[in-house]
C-alpha cells in the first residue's frame, strides 16, 4: 500500500513554517520536536520567515536554498520543498503530476491543487510569473542528529491530579447517579401496569397508587439532580480557580521573551479555553458513565421485549454515530479558526482601550473601530460557517433519529395490533426506546467534547512545556558575591527573531562596584539591551556577564531581581494607593523605609497635597499623575527595594531642571556602595558619573570622565554639544 505524505496540524497562524519542517522530518524519518523547531526558527507574534525556517533547518541537518522559481523551474526542483503561500502562509509541496500539485498545508491537510488554483496561491503577484520556495535536502550529518522522544503532547494526567482530592464527592455523585439509574428503570413497568393493570381492570385506586408511586420517582430524581448540581459547582469552582493559579504561576516563570512573541489575546483565550477541559471532565464524563450504563441495561430491556426493534435501534445508532464522527476534521478545523480570530478580536479589544485616548487624539476612531468591524465580520464568516457545519450534522441525525422513530412506531404497533403485545407494553417499549436514544446523544456530545478538550489542552501544554527561565536541574547561588562589580565580557546579542542582526558583538565593559556608570549614545544604540540583558530579560548569545567573579546566570533568579532597583520606560503604575505603588511586593510597608524613598524621590510635596497622603489612590483607579510625578514615583520604587545594584534608564528626562537637580543630588548619597548605572540622553544627569561610556551603533567608542571626554572632544562631546552651550 503506498505511504501517505505526512502531515501535521498548525497550533495557530504562528506556527505554519515550523510545522512545514516538521512534516519534513517525518518524511524523513527524523522525529523532531515542534517546540525545538519552533525556537530554532525563532518564531514570534509575526510568525517565521523564510530565513528563520532555513536556519532552523540548516542547525537541524539538512541543506537549504532559498529561491524564487517559475513554474517550470519548479518542476524540475527537488521535492518535497516549502512554498510561500498567499504571502502568509507556508506548506510542503511534495508532488507534482499531469498538472495536479499535491500538498501538505499545515492549516488543512493533504490537498490537491489544479495548476490555475496552485498559480493563484503561489506566485507573489501576477506580473512575476514566479514564487519563493525553499529547497532542502538532507546534509550528510542529518542521520547523526540525535532524535527527539517522541512528542508527549497530551497530558490527561496533569489535569486529572486536580480532581483527585474530590474523589469522596465523586463517589457520593456517583452512588447517587446510580440510585437515579435504578429509579427510572422502574418506569417502564409503572407505564405498562398503568394501562395493562390498572385500565384493564378499571381498577382506579391501584392507577393511583402507581402515580403516587410515580411522583415518588420524580422527586427522587430531582433530588439527585439538584444535590448533583450543588456537589459539582463546589468541585468546578475549586479546580477552575486551582488550575488557573497554577497555569498563572506558570505563566510568571516563563522568560521574559515569551512575553515578547505573545500577543495578550493569544495568552487570555488560552486561559479562557480550559474551562472547556474542566466541563468536559465535570458534566461529560459522568454524564457519559451513567448513559453507558443506561444504555446497557435497556438496550438489554428491549432486547428482552422486542428483538427487531431492538435490530432496528442498533443499526440506526451506528448510522448516527458514524454521521457525527464523519464531522469532527470538521470540526478540529473551525475550532483553530475559532481559537485565532478569538484571540486577534482579544489582542484589538485590549489594544483598542488602552490606546483609546490616543485614537481620539489623533482622530483614529474611524479607522480603528472599522478595524474591529472587519474582524467582527470575520468572526460573523465563521459563524456562519459553524452553523452551517452544525446543521448539516443535524439535518442528517434528525433523519436517522425520525426514521428510527416512525419504524419503531410502525413494528409495535403493528405487533400491538396483531396481539404479539399489549398496548401497555408498547408504551413501554416507546419509553425504553426514549431512554437508550438519551445515552447515545450524550455519548456523541461526550466525543465532541472530548475534541475541544483534547485541542483546548494541547494549547494549554504549549504553555507548560515552554522552558522555565530558572532550570529546576541546576543550583543557583543563593547568596550574591562580596564584590558586586559587573563585569561584561565579549557579549554577543541579539534579538529573537530570523534575519535581526546582532546589537552587540563582543562587548566588553566593566561596572564597578559603589561608583555610578554612565551610558549615553544616540537612539537605537543599544543602550536599553544593556540593561535588559543585566536584568536577565534576555540571556547573551555568546559571552558571559560576571558579577563579583560570578557568572550571572548561575545566580539565583530571585536573588537577582531582588537585589535590582531598575527605572525603566516601561514601568507600571498599578491602579492602587501611592503606598502599594512604591512599596510593590511588600505585604506591609516599612514606614522608615517609605519616607526614606519618598524623600529621595522628592515626592513629599506631592504626597503632602493629597488629602490622604500616601494612601491616595493613582492610576485608573484614582488620581492621574503626571509624567514627572511618575518617574519620581518609580524612583521611590527603587529606592525603597534597598537594591545593591540600580539601573536607570532615563529615569528623569521628564523632570524639571530644578526637581532633577534636588533628586541626582540625593540619590547621588543613595548610590554610595552600590553599582549603578545609568543610562541618559541629558548632560545634567551624567556628567557626575564616574565613567561615561559613549555607544555607538553596539560598540563602545569612548569611555571616561565628563572632564575627559569633554577634553577629547570626540563623540561624547558631538553628543553633548548643543547642551554644553546651553549652560547645561
Ligand atoms: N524586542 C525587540 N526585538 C527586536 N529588536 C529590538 C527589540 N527591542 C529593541 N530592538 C532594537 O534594538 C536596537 C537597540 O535598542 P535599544 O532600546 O537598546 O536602544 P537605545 O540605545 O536604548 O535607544 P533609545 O535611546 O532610543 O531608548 C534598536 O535598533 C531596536 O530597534
Amino acid at each position: 500500500m503506498l505511504k501517505r505524505f505526512p502531515h501535521y496540524k498548525q497550533m495557530d497562524e504562528m506556527d505554519c513554517g515550523a510545522t512545514c519542517l516538521r512534516i519534513l522530518f517525518k518524511y524523513y524519518g527524523q522525529i523532531v520536536s515542534i517546540h525545538k523547531i519552533r525556537r530554532l526558527c525563532q518564531t514570534t507574534k509575526n510568525g517565521v520567515n523564510l530565513l528563520g525556517i532555513s536556519e532552523a533547518a540548516e542547525k537541524l541537518g539538512f541543506r537549504t536554498y532559498g529561491v524564487r522559481l517559475s513554474l517550470e523551474q519548479l518542476q524540475e526542483a527537488e521535492m518535497p520543498c516549502i512554498l510561500h503561500w498567499n504571502q502568509n502562509h507556508f506548506v510542503v509541496l511534495y508532488k507534482i503530476r499531469k498538472g495536479k500539485y499535491n500538498i501538505s498545508d499545515p492549516a488543512q491537510g493533504l490537498i490537491t491543487y489544479d495548476e490555475k488554483e496552485f498559480v493563484k496561491n503561489w506566485f507573489s503577484t501576477k506580473e512575476l510569473y514566479s514564487g519563493l520556495s525553499l529547497l532542502l535536502s538532507p546534509a550528510p550529518n542529518f542521520y547523526q542528529i540525535e532524535e527527539d522522544e517522541p512528542e508527549s503532547t497530551l497530558k490527561w494526567s496533569r489535569i486529572y491530579i486536580y480532581f483527585y482530592k474530590y474523589k469522596r464527592l465523586f463517589i457520593q455523585i456517583f452512588l447517587g447517579m446510580l440510585l437515579a439509574t435504578v429509579l427510572s428503570l422502574i418506569a417502564p413497568f409503572l407505564t405498562q401496569s398503568v394501562v395493562d393493570i390498572g385500565i384493564n381492570t378499571k381498577n382506579i385506586s391501584f392507577i393511583n397508587l402507581i402515580l403516587i408511586a410515580q411522583l415518588m420517582l420524580f422527586f427522587g430524581n430531582t433530588a439527585v439532580y439538584f444535590i448533583r448540581s450543588w456537589i459539582m459547582l463546589h468541585i468546578t469552582t475549586r479546580v477552575n480557580i486551582s488550575i488557573l493559579t497554577d497555569l498563572l504561576i506558570k505563566l510568571m516563570k516563563l522568560p521574559m521573551q515569551f512575553f515578547d512573541v505573545k500577543t495578550h489575546g493569544d495568552i487570555m483565550q488560552r486561559m479562557s479555553d480550559q474551562q472547556r477541559i474542566e466541563s468536559f471532565l465535570t458534566g461529560n464524563t459522568l454524564n457519559t458513565l451513567f448513559s453507558l450504563i443506561n444504555m446497557l441495561i435497556f438496550g438489554t430491556l428491549l432486547l428482552v421485549y422486542n428483538k427487531s426493534i431492538f435490530l432496528i435501534f442498533l443499526v440506526s445508532t451506528t448510522l448516527y454515530t458514524l454521521w457525527i464522527l464523519a464531522f469532527m476534521r470538521y470540526r478540529r478545523e473551525l475550532d483553530h479558526k475559532r481559537f485565532k480570530i478569538a484571540s486577534e478580536n482579544q489582542t484589538y479589544m485590549v489594544e483598542m482601550i488602552q490606546s483609546i485616548k490616543d485614537i481620539k487624539l489623533n482622530n483614529a476612531q474611524k479607522q480603528r473601530r472599522w478595524g474591529w468591524e472587519g474582524l467582527q465580520a470575520k468572526l460573523f464568516k465563521f459563524k456562519v460557517e459553524s452553523l452551517a457545519l452544525s446543521q448539516y450534522q443535524s439535518i442528517g441525525s434528525m433523519a436517522i433519529n425520525q426514521a428510527k422513530g416512525i419504524l419503531i412506531t410502525f413494528i409495535s404497533a403493528r405487533a400491538v395490533i396483531d396481539g404479539e403485545i399489549t398496548l401497555g407494553g408498547m408504551m413501554a417499549i416507546q419509553y425504553i426506546v426514549g431512554m437508550v436514544s438519551n445515552p447515545v446523544e450524550y455519548l456523541l456530545e461526550f466525543m465532541q467534547s472530548y475534541q475541544d478538550a483534547k485541542i483546548s489542552l494541547e494549547r494549554l501544554n504549549e504553555i507548560y512545556e515552554t522552558d522555565e527561565e530558572e532550570d529546576i536541574q541546576k543550583s543557583y547561588l543563593t547568596k550574591l558575591p562580596d564584590n558586586l562589580t559587573i563585569e561584561i565580557r565579549n557579549v554577543t546579542f541579539r534579538y529573537f527573531g530570523a534575519g535581526n542582526d546582532p546589537i552587540f558583538t563582543k562587548l566588553n565593559l566593566t561596572l564597578p562596584t559603589g561608583k555610578t556608570t554612565a551610558i549615553v549614545g544616540a537612539s537605537g544604540s543599544g543602550k536599553t539591551t544593556i540593561l535588559k540583558l543585566l536584568l536577565r530579560y534576555y540571556e547573551p548569545e555568546e559571552g558571559e556577564i560576571l558579577i563579583g567573579g560570578k557568572r550571572l546566570d548561575q545566580i539565583d533568579f530571585g536573588l537577582w531581581r531582588d537585589s535590582c532597583g531598575s527605572v525603566l520606560q516601561e514601568n507600571y503604575v498599578y491602579a492602587d494607593t501611592i503606598e502599594r505603588n512604591i512599596a510593590i511586593n511588600d505585604e506591609h510597608p516599612d514606614v522608615d523605609k517609605l519616607q526614606n524613598a519618598v524623600r529621595t524621590a522628592n515626592l513629599e510635596d506631592f504626597i503632602a497635597d493629597e488629602p490622604f497622603g500616601l494612601a491616595t489612590k493613582i492610576g485608573t483607579a484614582g488620581k492621574g499623575i503626571s509624567q514627572g510625578q511618575r518617574q519620581r514615583l518609580m524612583i521611590a520604587r527603587a529606592v525603597y527595594k534597598d537594591p545593591a545594584f540600580i539601573f536607570l534608564d532615563e529615569a528623569t528626562n521628564s523632570l524639571d531642571a530644578n526637581n532633577e537637580k534636588e533628586i541626582v543630588e540625593k540619590l547621588d548619597h543613595f548610590f554610595s556602595k552600590r553599582t549603578v548605572i545609568v543610562v541618559a540622553h541629558r548632560l545634567s544627569t551624567v556628567k557626575n558619573a564616574d565613567n561615561i561610556v559613549v555607544l555607538e551603533k553596539g560598540e563602545i567608542v569612548e569611555q571616561g570622565t565628563h572632564q575627559e571626554l569633554t577634553i577629547l572632544k570626540g563623540k561624547y562631546f558631538e553628543l553633548v554639544k548643543n547642551q554644553l552651550e546651553l549652560g547645561n
